[in-house]
This record gives structure tokens, sequence and C-alpha cells, in this order.
């Protein structure tokens, strides 16, 4: 299975697509999505209703597995946008002229196989497809086991795409066995691996790492915060809470503690924790939250590291803004976080300050995501630094080489 999965010759094959081939591939594989929607959610549905049955993935995790109308439309969307969106392959910039005549530039080059390895979100098999597809990268794919049927299906119509407009369909597969052992298999040595990306929960990142010696690309948990400043509009900051997790309570960028200045206590935090019991959000407050707003439980250390993925939140009130600040930077995942405040300052201090992948002054963690973030389709959020930071773009799929072109020059400095 694995030399067959990770034939190198499929990386030359994609880094040598030209621009136009890519842009028919990308628009078949749009055309092909949605015309063959039915089929893709028929089946999709019976492996929903057996992981619901079998009990294989749990409510929070269940409804990413659903393949629905709106939100795939959006997928297909998105690999129209990358048919149309330029080709970052290629591409020179930082070209210096030396003063001994050799022209020097770097050039966006693809990686060459990239693993990608995932939740049960079959969406993500499409959008991966597709941006290794426009960075001319091979990949190989490796879902959640409880969507393999939906996956399989997915990346059989995205092969018989690209064999229709003579792109070989080799670049993209899938790894078939949904074992962990399989999926082991494919990261162990034997293979040569140029990006693995992992999403999910820190215990599969951890796992992944281990078990892989190529670069690991961590989209891990989100655990999110938003800090009500001293000086915030609280209507404003209300809103933003509110949305940061109702929106969708499920998804990494969800919020999970929120953080509100000690002027605002009780008053405000009474209010807020009110405005989040009518929509149904359990809050686990410290002690000056639980003072203010008795229907709020006593939070525990745990609660600072919880990612609820649901309709819960943790609240704590905090002295001052390098409190906030210290709260985030000890508890968080590096994902998302906020604040809300009139002060500038305190907004700049915040960004600067605040570790991790997008710092938002004013506005609602849940818009880190490639389309809110004008990148198109994104194949996670990156919760480290290296190679990439936040939503994975398809420029991210790509590393940059120097090209240097000189006239017979010869180096004579030591
Ligand atoms: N930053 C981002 O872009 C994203 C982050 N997330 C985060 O992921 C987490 C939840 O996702 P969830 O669906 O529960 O992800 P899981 O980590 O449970 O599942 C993801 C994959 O990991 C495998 N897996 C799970 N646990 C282990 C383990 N201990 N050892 C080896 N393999 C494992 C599963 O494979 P198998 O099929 O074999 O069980 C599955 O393919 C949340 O923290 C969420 O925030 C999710 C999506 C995007
Ligand atoms: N898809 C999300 C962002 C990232 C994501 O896919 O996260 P998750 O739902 O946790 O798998 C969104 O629409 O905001």
């Amino acid at each position: 299975m694995t030399a067959d999965v990770l034939d190198r010759s499929a990386a030359a094959a994609a880094a040598r697509l030209t621009g136009e081939e890519k842009r028919a591939a990308l628009h078949a594989v749009a055309e092909a999505m949605a015309e063959r929607f039915g089929e893709i959610a028929a089946t999709n549905k019976e492996e929903f209703a057996q992981a619901e049955r079998a009990g294989s993935v749990t409510g929070k995790a269940l409804r990413r597995m659903l393949v629905e109308r709106p939100r795939f439309n959006r997928i297909i969307d998105g690999v129209r946008w990358l048919a149309e969106c330029p080709d970052p392959v290629g591409e020179i910039s930082e070209l210096r002229p030396q003063p001994n005549g050799l022209l020097v530039g770097r050039m966006r080059v693809p990686l060459g196989v990239i693993a990608a390895v995932y939740e049960s979100r079959p969406e993500v098999t499409l959008e991966a497809s597709a941006m290794a597809l426009k960075s001319g990268n091979a990949i190989v794919l490796r879902g959640g086991r409880e969507s393999t049927r939906t996956n399989r299906l997915l990346v059989r119509i995205i092969q018989d795409c690209l064999k229709d407009v003579g792109v070989p369909p080799g670049i993209t597969r899938y790894v078939d066995d949904p074992s962990r052992e399989a999926l082991w298999e494919l990261l162990s040595g034997d293979n040569r691996i140029d990006l693995v990306v992992a999403r999910g929960s820190d215990a599969f990142i951890a796992e992944v790492r281990r078990r892989s010696p190529w670069p690991v690309v961590a989209s891990g948990g989100g655990n999110c915060h938003v800090y009500v400043d001293e000086s915030a509009d609280l209507d404003s900051a209300t809103r933003i809470v509110l949305n940061a997790k109702l929106s969708a309570p499920t998804m990494c960028n969800a919020v999970e503690t929120v953080l509100v200045h000690a002027a605002h206590a009780p008053g405000y935090v009474s209010e807020l924790v009110a405005e989040l019991r009518r929509a149904e959000v359990a809050v686990r407050g410290c002690p000056q939250v639980c003072a203010a707003a008795p229907d709020a439980t006593r939070a525990d250390d745990e609660d600072w590291c919880t990612e609820y993925l649901g309709p819960t939140v943790a609240m704590r009130v905090v002295p001052d803004l390098a409190t906030a600040v210290d709260h985030i930077n000890t508890y968080g995942t590096g994902h998302s976080e906020a604040i809300v405040t009139a002060d500038l300052a305190n907004a700049r201090a915040f960004q600067y300050t605040v570790d991790a992948a997008a710092v938002f002054v004013n506005a609602s963690t849940r818009f880190t995501y490639g389309y809110e973030f004008g990148l198109g389709p994104m194949l996670g959020i990156s919760t480290q630094k290296l190679h990439a930071r936040g939503p994975i773009g398809v420029t991210d799929l790509t590393s940059r080489k120097f090209v240097v072109t000189g006239a017979g020059q010869l180096r004579t400095a030591p």
C-alpha cells in the first residue's frame, strides 16, 4: 500500500502541471461535485447514521461529519475560487542584482508530497485536494474512519475529473485502510513526506508527532478567549461574546473563556452571565463571577484549560490587562484571542503580547477562517509558528527556493 500511495513520481507530475491544466482540473472538480451532490450526500447520510448508531463519534464531532448543502456549496465555490486565483507556483520575488552582476531572486515552489490527516469532516477531503492541486503538490489524505466511504467517493470523483482533463489522477490519493496501523505506516520513516498536516485533538497531534519523522504542522484545539477591557463598549462586548460562543459552539474558533476587567464586576458580569444563561450557555465562574451571578457554577483550574466545544463558557474577573494576557498565554492554545476595548494603547499591547495565531481587537474569534481572511479555502488553522501559522492557505503549501542567474561569474572572495 505505502509505496503505491507515496509514489514520488506523483509529486513530480503535480509540480509540472501548468496553470491552465490546474484551472481546468479545478473547474471540472467543482462541476462534478455540484452534479453528484445527491450521491455524496446519500453516502454521507448512511455513514452518519452508522456512526450515530455505533456511538463512535460523540455529539459535538458528529455534526462536523455531515455533508450539507449550503456549506458544501461554499466549499465548491472555494474550489472555483482556487481555479481562478493566481498560480502561486513559479512566482519570483525579491529579485536583487548583486554588485558582481548575479541576479538573486526567490521562486515559489511546491513542497512535494503532503499528508493530510484529519477528523471526520469530509469537506476537508475536497478542500485539501483542491489546494494541493493548485499548489502543485501530490497529496495523501486520511480522514476520521467514520467518514471513509464518503471520503473515498469524493477522491474517486476528483480522480475521474483529473483523468478527464489529462492530469495524472495519482496526484490525489486516499488511504483506503481506515486502521490506525495504516496511518502510522503511512507516516513512518519508510516513506518520504514533505509535510504532514494534522488536524484534531492534542492527543492525536502528540501521537502523530511521536510516530512521524516528517515535519508536522499542527492544527490543534482552540481554547480561545475574549477579554472585556475596562474601556470596552459593553453592548458590543456582549454581542461579541455571544457570537463567539453561539454562532458555532463546536468549532475550534469558538470562545471558551471570557475574561472581564474588575471595573465591570459585579454589574456587567451579572448581566453578561444572564445573557449567556438566556442563550442556554452554562457559565463556570471564578469566585467573583459566582458572587455577581448566582447561576454561575464555580470553576476550577481544569476549566481554564478546557475546550468545551459546546454550550459552556468559563468566566474570570481580572484586575488588569496584564493579568488577562498572562491568563491567555498560560492557558490558551495559540489559536484565536480577542480584546474588546476603546483604548488604542491597550488594543496594541494586547496584539503585541498575546501569543496566538490570530489576535482580534473588537471582533469575534469566529473570524479565524480562510474565507473570512480572504485566503480562500484552508487546510486547517495552524496553532504552531512554523511552517504556517493560523489559517493554512494555498500559498502555505509552497516553499521558496533561491534562483540565481549569472553570466559566468566565479566566486573569488574567501
Ligand atoms: N485548528 C484546526 O484547524 C482544527 C482543530 N480541531 C480540533 O480538533 C479537536 C476535535 O476534533 P476531533 O474530531 O474530536 O478530533 P480527534 O483528534 O478525535 O480526531 C482526529 C483524528 O485523529 C484520530 N485520533 C483521535 N485520537 C487519536 C489518538 N489518541 N491517537 C491516534 N489517533 C487519534 C482519529 O482517527 P480514527 O478515525 O482512527 O479514530 C481522527 O482521524 C478539537 O480540539 C478541535 O478544536 C478540529 C478541526 C480543525
Ligand atoms: N470551519 C471553521 C473553522 C475551522 C474548522 O474547520 O474547525 P472545526 O469545526 O473545529 O473542525 C469555521 O467555519 O469557522
